[in-house]
């Protein structure tokens, strides 16, 4: 296409359009066609949702106006004469004398048109395939009234509809002109021109502040879009605001605050949903009442024109994985999630793409094209998403299987963990009404005697989503994010029912609150028994609080209280102790009798089940040990000697209890003040 632009400035494809449509020295072919380019490129970014429906109406309302005036002109010198005689008797047909002018010449029927139908499949020689393939789009709810003394655009949906005020066609044109002349303009710097009156939520744009947004949608066609739109319905009117100034921002634009501006309420750019298309991409659409109108009246919009073109046309190919939908694609945790501990957990937070962009939740759970995307669950709704994806892959357990088998001795306590936490979970129709379980634990004792283990045991054998964090690391590692993580944890946890929140070392997190505390931990602390006190009192929220302490008297009374079973974790009895010893040797090479075993189990007393780990080690050293050092660099594993009697005998000289008799005093008071235990 010829333009009279000068030559060796590189200008985008948009722009030459833009020129050959203003330019007083293009022909009116160059014109026409020149409209034609930009009417698909802008189907093309609103099919992609590159652009907000209000832009692309307005943009398009101006490239078709511009382009009926070329071809209906009867003028041979600026016009196409009759061109297309329809449009004109379209135009025209409803014109009277009255202010109230209203043309039926709207953004919907002129699609209708053979005429302009006819100049899309001419538009398709021109331009690339995948951008002739977009047929109009601009919907029926976008109806674009003109009056001379206030105009008005409203812009409907399934929840109801919006006006934009007076001005706001003004506006429109502004934001056109911006998108226009500044092909470098982000979409955010677009959304801050929208945002520049109050009234209005703007419609923020996150986390791609940097995104070349019109750069994108106005340069030559051909690159793929991959503009990531995250809308925050609870975002607050004006935050845009706060973006800087461009270098690319036109001149003029400067003083946005004089400027006309329209608006596109978040909460109406929220009830755009997407589906997928079984083997296509993604259609989208407003919520509510347009699609049940649209089939009534028999008419069927662009896009889904655009779609059944799409199949058509594969059909006969075979299905590719749909692209990647950005923009206000939602999905839910709730449902199809995934259960047990083990089982792949899909993020409810989009993933960073290659150029660090975080996007919205955009892709259905599984690979499958076809299953539907579900929308975003509500408890997730104000919960930071870094937050929420730090507690997915910081705090989801994905350790190795254990078995109550594991687990020697507290025989009690595993019978009641079983009677709170498995069967519960199992036959949640059983345990109803006062059979419901508590929605808090404590495991109390000394140290090393099982507590994580029963932890990763019941992470392993309840069934149920399985969050473990470990309360120092709250407090520590995310220094005044504690709170914030803390709040995701538990609404993550109720996206993923039944759950357990298993948290280590809970004394830290939940010690007394005194007066040389820190301001942090004290915000971490209240939000955790806000929290808390939430997830064990909802009767319906199957969210069960596990906590590990070996300092139970550290723990703030509030805390214990909503911790309901409190369960003594002792040290393991002389059963106990032989059975780890015995489960231990007899994955080795080992020749102890029963009555050694005895001795062994009567002299380690008082030791921990660490302890006794730690002694079955210490034993095992004893073959190596006998050996020369010389043959060390030789022997092979077959040659090393079985582990003795001796051995063990030796290392009960060198392995030690770890737990004071005094500690088991205080243990066993706290247990019989507090505990649940018999
Ligand atoms: N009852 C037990 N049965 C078998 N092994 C045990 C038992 N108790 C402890 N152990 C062994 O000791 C190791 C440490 O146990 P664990 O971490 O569960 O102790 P803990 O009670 O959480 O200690 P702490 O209070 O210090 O956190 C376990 O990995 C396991 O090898
Ligand atoms: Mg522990």
């Amino acid at each position: 296409m010829q333009t009279s632009i000068p030559h060796g400035i590189h200008l985008s494809e948009w722009q030459k359009n833009y020129f050959a449509v203003t330019s007083d020295t293009s022909t009116p072919e160059e014109k026409a066609d020149a409209c034609r380019s930009q009417i698909l490129r802008i189907q093309y970014a609103w099919a992609n949702s590159e652009i907000p429906e209000i832009c692309a109406a307005n943009l398009f309302k101006k490239y078709t106006e511009k382009y009926s005036a070329v071809i209906d002109s009867d003028n041979v010198e600026t016009g196409l004469n009759n061109y297309a005689k329809n449009i004109v008797t379209s135009a025209k047909c409803q014109q009277n004398d009255s202010d109230k002018w209203q043309s039926a010449f709207t953004t919907s029927n002129v699609m209708d048109l053979k005429c302009v139908q006819e100049l899309m499949k001419a538009g398709k020689k021109l331009e690339n395939p995948l951008k002739a393939q977009a047929s109009i789009t601009i919907d029926k709810e976008v109806i674009a009234s003109v009056s001379s003394s206030h105009p008005k655009i409203v812009l409907s949906s399934g929840n109801g509809e919006s006006v934009f005020g007076a001005g706001s066609s003004n506006c429109l044109d502004t934001v056109a002109d911006t998108l226009e002349r500044a092909p470098a303009l982000t979409f955010h710097q677009i959304s801050n021109l929208s945002s520049s009156k109050a009234g209005m939520s703007p419609v923020p744009v996150s986390d791609v502040s940097d995104t070349p947004f019109a750069a994108q949608l106005f340069r030559n066609g051909d690159s793929a879009v991959n503009i990531s739109l995250l809308l925050k319905n609870n975002s607050p009117v004006g935050q845009s605001s706060s973006f800087p100034a461009h270098p690319a921002f036109p001149e003029g634009m400067s003083n946005l605050g004089k400027r006309k501006t329209c608006f596109v309420s978040s909460e109406e750019c929220s009830n755009i949903s997407s589906d997928s298309i079984p083997g296509e991409g993604k259609t989208f659409s407003w919520s509510g009442k347009k699609n049940s109108e649209n089939k009534v009246s028999g008419f069927k919009s662009a896009k889904e024109q655009f779609w059944v073109d799409q199949q058509k046309k594969h059909q006969n190919q075979p299905h590719h994985t749909s692209l990647p939908a950005y923009g206000y694609t939602k999905k839910s945790l709730g449902a199809a999630r995934p259960r047990g501990p083990f089982s792949k957990f899909v993020s409810p937070v989009p993933k960073q793409d290659g150029n660090g962009h975080t996007g919205m939740p955009c892709k259905a759970f599984g690979n499958g094209a076809t299953e539907r995307v579900q929308p975003v669950d509500e408890r997730l709704k104000n919960i930071d998403a870094k937050m929420i994806e730090l507690v997915m892959h910081e705090i989801i357990d994905h350790g190795p299987p254990v078995n109550w088998d594991d687990i020697a001795g507290v025989e009690f306590a595993k019978a009641t963990i079983k009677e709170i936490v498995v069967w519960p979970m199992l036959r949640p129709d059983i345990f109803t009404g006062l059979r419901g379980p508590p929605k808090g634990i404590l495991l109390f004792g000394p140290p090393g005697t099982g507590k994580t283990l029963i932890g990763k045991c019941i992470a392993s054998q309840s069934g149920a989503t399985f969050f473990s964090i470990s309360a120092s690391s709250l407090t520590s590692k995310w220094v005044g994010e504690g709170e914030k993580m803390v709040r995701a944890l538990f609404a993550v946890a109720r996206c993923q029912q039944p759950a357990v929140i298993f948290i280590d070392e809970i004394d830290s997190l939940l010690s007394r609150r005194g007066d040389g505390e820190h301001e942090s931990s004290r915000r971490i602390k209240t939000e955790f028994l806000v929290q808390l006190d939430g997830a064990t009192t909802s009767s319906e929220d199957r969210i069960l609080v596990v906590g590990a302490t070996n300092r139970p008297q550290e723990i703030d009374e509030a805390a214990r209280r909503r911790l309901v079973k409190r369960l003594y974790i002792p040290l393991p009895n002389a059963s106990a102790r032989r059975q780890i010893v015995s489960r231990l040797m007899s994955k080795e090479h080992c020749s102890l009798t029963e009555e050694e075993i005895d001795i062994i189990v009567q002299k380690s007393e008082g030791f921990s089940g660490a302890d006794m780990t730690q002694l079955c080690r210490e034993a095992s050293l004893g073959p190596i040990r006998s050996l020369q050092s010389v043959d060390i660099a030789t022997i092979t594993p077959d040659q090393v000697r079985r582990i003795v009697f001796q051995d063990f005998d030796s290392a009960l000289k060198t392995v030690r209890p770890s737990v004071s008799s005094k500690d088991l005093e205080m243990y066993d008071m706290w247990n019989q003040t507090f505990g649940c235990g018999r």
